[in-house]
C-alpha cells in the first residue's frame, strides 16, 4: 500500500460479508493498565492490539511488568503489584487513554517518571489531571499543560480528596480512578460539576476495576470514594470496538449491504454503540444530534450526514476539538473540500448540509487526514459513494484499527493507490 495516499474506489454493489472488529482500544488500555497494577497473572483476551495498546503495553514493560503476546487478540501480563521507575521517559504517541492513565498511576512509582507524547499528543491539555495529582499532594509538574509530563512518584498514590474539571476529558476522571486504590488510605474524587462528556466512559472504567478486584463507591452522581485495596490478578475477555464498528454499520447502510459483525449493537457496553440507532434512522436522520455521550463516532455520523435527506446540526462536541486532531475542523476541510458548502462549523457545533445526491458523483478531493485515524476512516465512507475520494496518510488507521482497509477489501471494496 502507498503509505502516502489511498483513492477509494466507489462500491458497485451493496457490501456483504462477515467482519470482526476488533478489540476495543477503551478496555484493552484500561485492562492492560490494571493487570499491570497486579500482583500475579492476568490473560486478556479479545484485545486490541494497535498503536495505542502497543504504547500501553510498553510503557508496562519498561516499568518492571512482563507482557506475552501468545497469539493476536492475547496479552497475558505478569505484574509484581506495583510499577518500577523506567530508566527513559514513556513515549506514548498520541494514545491519549495511555497518556492520561499512566500520568496518575506513575504516582505510586517510587522514583520519577516523565510521561510523553508526539507532537500531536504535545497539543493534547492534561493541566487539570496534573493539577488534581497536585492537590492529592503528587509530586507533578507539565509546564506547557500538555504533556511532557514529570512524575515524581514517592511509591504510593496520593490521599485525601479531589474534585477534577473533566470537561476537556473524561480520561482524567478515569485515570484518577483507576490510581485511587493504590493510595495508602481510601481517596475521594469528585467532579466540578454533574456533566461529563461520554460518562460510559467512566462506567467502564469502573466496570474493568471491578473486575481487578477495587471496590468503589458512588456516592452520588458525581463522586467516588475508592478504597485502598490494590489490584488482584484476573483473566479478562474485551469486547469488539464500538467505535470501529460504526464504520461497518455506516458502510453497511450506505450501500444497502449486510455486513455481520458478529456482536448485536445493544451488546456492546461502550458509549460508542449509542451510534447505531442513530446509523440505523439513515437517510432520516434526526436533526439534531447530541454527540456529548458518543464523541468519537461523531465522524462517521457527520460523514454520513452528507448523503443525509435533510440537514444535521451536531452538539456537545466542544472537546473535539482537543483529539487526535481539531476534528470539527478536520470534518468541515473535509466535506468543504468535497464539495464547497457541505459543512459548516457554528460556534463548536458542526452543521453537514445533506445533499443526498452526491453519491454517484465524481468529486475528487484529497482528505487531510492531520494523522487522525477516525478522520481517515470516516471520509473512507464517502469514497463508497463519490468517485475521487483520496484518503492522505491511510495508515494512520494503524493507531486503533490496523487491519481497516483489508476489512473494507474483505467486503469488495477497491483502492487506486
Ligand atoms: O476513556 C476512554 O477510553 C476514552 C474517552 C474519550 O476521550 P475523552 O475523555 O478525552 O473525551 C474518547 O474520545 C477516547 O477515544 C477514549
Ligand atoms: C479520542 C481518541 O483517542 P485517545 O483520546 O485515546 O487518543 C479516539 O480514539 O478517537
Amino acid at each position: 500500500m502507498n503509505p502516502d495516499r489511498l483513492t477509494v474506489i466507489p462500491a458497485d454493489h451493496a457490501l456483504e460479508g462477515r467482519v470482526r472488529p476488533p478489540g476495543s482500544k477503551s478496555i484493552t488500555n484500561r485492562v492492560l493498565l490494571l493487570a499491570g497494577l497486579s500482583k500475579g497473572v492476568s490473560r486478556l483476551t479479545g484485545a486490541l492490539k494497535s498503536d495505542d495498546t502497543r504504547h500501553m503495553a510498553n510503557a508496562l514493560k519498561a516499568m518492571g511488568v512482563s507482557v506475552e503476546e501468545p497469539d493476536e487478540t492475547t496479552f497475558v501480563v505478569t505484574g509484581t503489584g506495583r510499577l518500577e521507575a523506567p530508566h527513559e521517559p514513556l513515549f506514548l504517541g498520541n494514545a491519549g487513554t495511555a497518556t492520561r492513565f499512566l500520568t496518575a498511576a506513575a504516582a505510586s512509582v517510587d522514583g520519577t517518571v516523565i510521561v510523553d507524547g508526539d507532537a500531536h499528543m504535545r497539543k493534547r491539555p492534561i493541566g487539570p489531571l496534573v493539577n488534581a495529582l497536585r492537590r492529592l499532594g503528587i509530586d507533578a509538574h507539565a509546564p506547557t499543560g500538555c504533556p511532557p509530563v514529570t512524575i515524581n512518584g514517592k511509591g504510593a498514590f496520593g490521599t485525601g480528596g479531589v474534585e477534577i474539571d473533566a470537561g476537556l476529558s473524561s480520561q482524567y476522571v478515569s485515570a484518577l480512578l483507576m490510581a485511587a486504590p493504590l493510595a495508602p488510605e481510601p481517596v475521594t474524587i469528585a467532579l466540578t460539576g454533574t456533566e461529563i462528556g461520554a460518562r460510559g466512559y467512566i462506567a467502564l472504567t469502573l466496570d474493568a476495576m471491578r473486575a481487578f478486584g477495587a471496590k468503589v463507591d458512588q456516592i452520588d452522581d458525581a463522586t467516588w470514594e475508592v478504597q485502598p485495596t490494590g489490584y488482584q490478578a484476573a483473566d479478562f475477555h474485551i469486547e469488539p470496538d464500538a467505535s470501529a464498528a460504526t464504520y461497518l454499520w455506516a458502510a453497511e447502510k450506505l450501500t444497502g449491504g449486510r455486513i455481520d459483525i458478529g456482536t448485536p449493537a445493544e451488546k456492546f457496553t461502550q458509549p460508542d454503540a449509542k451510534a447505531y440507532n442513530v446509523i440505523a434512522a439513515f437517510p432520516h436522520m434526526p436533526a439534531e444530534i447530541d454527540g456529548s455521550q458518543m464523541q468519537d463516532a461523531v465522524p462517521t455520523l457527520a460523514v454520513l450526514a452528507a448523503f443525509n435527506e435533510t440537514p444535521v446540526r451536531f452538539t456537545g462536541i466542544e472537546n473535539l476539538r482537543v483529539k487526535e486532531c481539531d476534528r470539527t475542523r478536520a470534518l468541515s476541510l473535509g466535506l468543504n473540500n468535497i464539495r464547497e458548502g457541505l459543512a459548516e462549523e457554528d460556534g463548536d457545533d458542526l452543521i453537514v448540509h445533506a445533499d443526498p445526491v452526491l453519491a454517484g458523483q465524481r468529486l475528487p478531493a484529497e482528505i487531510d487526514t492531520f494523522a487522525d485515524h477516525r478522520i481517515a476512516m470516516s471520509f473512507a465512507l464517502a469514497g463508497l459513494k463519490i468517485a475521487g475520494i483520496t484518503i492522505l496518510d491511510p495508515l494512520c488507521v494503524g493507531k486503533t484499527y490496523p487491519g481497516y482497509w483489508d476489512a473494507l477489501a474483505s467486503l469488495g471494496v477497491k483502492y487506486a493507490t
